[in-house]
């Protein structure tokens, strides 16, 4: 008997045998030596990873390279209150309205025939996309402002904290208008400033 399981010869039953009798005498006198936790600093352990703000940031600008738009590329990355990447999204067209057919024009004489009316904006998307059951009380990571529509899903979705990095559209109406909603729904917002201008993925390592 190795384990302490017997199996009949027609592999039908696992059973538990009769596992020794142990008293606490003998429980008290394990030798507990390989599994106790080393107390000294791990000098292995590596220092020079990415800060969690960095890391998800970091992740938006990855999402962004999915956009097809040939002027603003946007990410977006929604996370939970345990660190968990709950969803992701980029600036695209809806799902059935193909990049080939529809605009990426913008400033036309023709509204019908500029971007705007159709792209869906990356924090919707990653909202849309979301994989858990509700963003409530989670963050959204975004490569660029939320305007005001974004604004609105945002506020609407449960998401409380937005963590941006451009704001190239600061004097846009629509930025202003996020700022107007997010202060009177009590959503935090702060421009992420990063320690490293630039993250290498060296894919071949
Ligand atoms: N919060 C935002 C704002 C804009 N976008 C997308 C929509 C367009 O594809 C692009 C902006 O184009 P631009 O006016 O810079 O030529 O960014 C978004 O995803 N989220």
């Amino acid at each position: 008997m190795s384990n302490g399981f017997n199996v009949d010869k027609d592999m039908d039953n696992l059973t538990l045998s009769d596992l020794p009798e142990t008293n606490p005498q003998q429980i008290t006198n394990v030798d507990n030596s390989d599994t106790e936790v080393s107390q000294t600093p791990n000098k292995l352990k590596r220092t020079d990873v990415l800060e969690w703000h960095e890391y998800f940031m970091a992740s938006a600008f990855l999402v962004a390279k999915r956009s097809k738009d040939p002027v603003t590329k946007v990410g977006a990355v929604i996370v939970n209150e345990a660190n968990k990447i709950v969803g992701t999204g980029y600036n695209g067209m809806p799902i059935g309205c193909s990049d080939d057919d529809f605009p990426w024009d913008k400033n036309t004489p023709n509204e019908l025939d500029s971007k705007y009316l159709y792209v869906c904006h990356a924090e919707m998307n990653a909202i849309c996309n979301k994989n858990s059951a509700d963003t409530n009380n989670c963050r959204i990571y975004s490569s660029l402002f939320p305007c005001n529509e974004c604004a609105k899903f945002i506020i609407q979705s449960g998401i409380r904290e937005v963590i941006y990095m451009c704001d190239k559209d600061m004097h846009k109406p629509a930025t202003i208008a996020s700022k107007r909603m997010f202060d009177a729904a009590k959503i935090k917002y702060w421009q992420y400033k990063p320690q490293n201008k630039r993250i290498v993925i060296d894919l071949y390592v």
